[in-house]
């Protein structure tokens, strides 16, 4: 099944005099994981909150499809199909697993004509079968009664990511969605990931580990100072003489010079606890020095 794809065209968004998203251009085909890149300040958090509509620009547009969303609030494009997952995952921490893929599932109004992971759905029992299908098709149906704030983070991870899932979206923004996962846990989630690009979802995945993102990801972006200096297939991007003496100035490419944190993002994006999955507050600057 043919589904939206997600573009930005021209975007900008300026803080007083500093800019920090310069004239960006990006695709986000549907069936592809894109990636984005950029040490410290490039813009990638700015750029997210653009895309998830948390921030508008002072120029450019947004389109889902051949729909300008660029006004749009983060609540109405998640209705349509764009649906984000948070830094810290945004689940009800006293409502069951269950409970909180069924909230996900029931936000989104309008009919699923798809077949996402294989299955149909139409209003209430519909939505419970997707919770259903969602839980069974990322192995999770053990956990289906526990209380979502008893989770240890890669379980949490992996529910975040299901009750994005439970959306139906056409687009998904994946905001360092591997952060706190051990290497299992990494290698379970990218294979997730490709599985639901297959099934025609267009993917954008910000994370800190660059390694993680290099082996994932179908195309690349890299950014710089609010710019995209280098864009395409990841082994081109990752030799691009820009985006090496950014990121290398102290050697080759990998997750042992990038500050990636195996422990856990430094950032603190996502909402509240107990706010609503949608509509959550943008990425929050990691400390100086760290690069993702
Ligand atoms: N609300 C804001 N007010 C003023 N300046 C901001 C605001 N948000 C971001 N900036 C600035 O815009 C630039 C881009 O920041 P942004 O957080 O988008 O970068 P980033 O690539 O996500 O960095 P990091 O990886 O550190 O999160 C930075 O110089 C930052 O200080």
């Amino acid at each position: 099944m043919s589904r939206n794809n997600l573009s930005a065209r021209g975007l900008v968004r300026r803080y007083g005099g500093l800019t920090a998203v310069e004239d960006v251009n990006m695709d986000v085909p549907s069936g592809q994981i894109t990636g984005l890149i950029g040490p410290n300040g490039a813009g990638k958090s700015t750029l997210f909150s653009l895309l998830t509509g948390v921030e508008q620009p002072d120029e450019g547009k947004v389109l889902l499809g051949q729909r300008n969303i660029t006004r749009m609030s983060p609540d109405a494009r998640s209705r349509r199909g764009l649906v984000q997952t948070f830094q810290v995952p945004s689940l009800f921490p006293s409502l069951t697993v269950a409970d909180n893929l069924l909230v996900a599932a029931e936000n989104r109004r309008r009919d699923y004509a798809g077949d996402l992971l294989g299955f149909r759905a139409r209003g209430r029992t519909g939505a419970l079968q997707i919770v259903d299908d969602v839980l069974a098709s990322l192995q999770l149906e053990d956990i289906r009664e526990s209380i979502a704030g008893t989770l240890p983070t890669g379980a949490l991870r992996l529910v975040e990511f299901a009750r994005a899932l439970c959306a139906r979206p056409d687009v998904l923004l994946l905001d360092e969605p591997a952060s706190g996962l051990d290497a299992a846990e990494t290698e379970r989630f990218s294979a997730l990931v490709r599985r639901i690009a297959d099934d025609g979802v267009a993917i954008l995945l910000v994370d800190h580990d660059v390694d993680l993102v290099f082996k994932v990801v179908d195309r690349v972006y890299a950014m710089v100072g609010g710019r995209v200096v280098a864009e395409g297939a990841p082994a081109a991007v990752r030799a691009d003489p820009t985006v090496q003496s950014v990121y290398l100035a102290q050697g080759p490419l990998t997750s042992k010079n990038t500050g990636a944190s195996p422990a856990g993002g430094p950032s603190g994006g996502g909402p509240p606890a107990d706010s609503p999955p949608t509509g959550g507050p943008p990425a929050v600057a990691v400390s100086s020095g760290e690069l993702r």
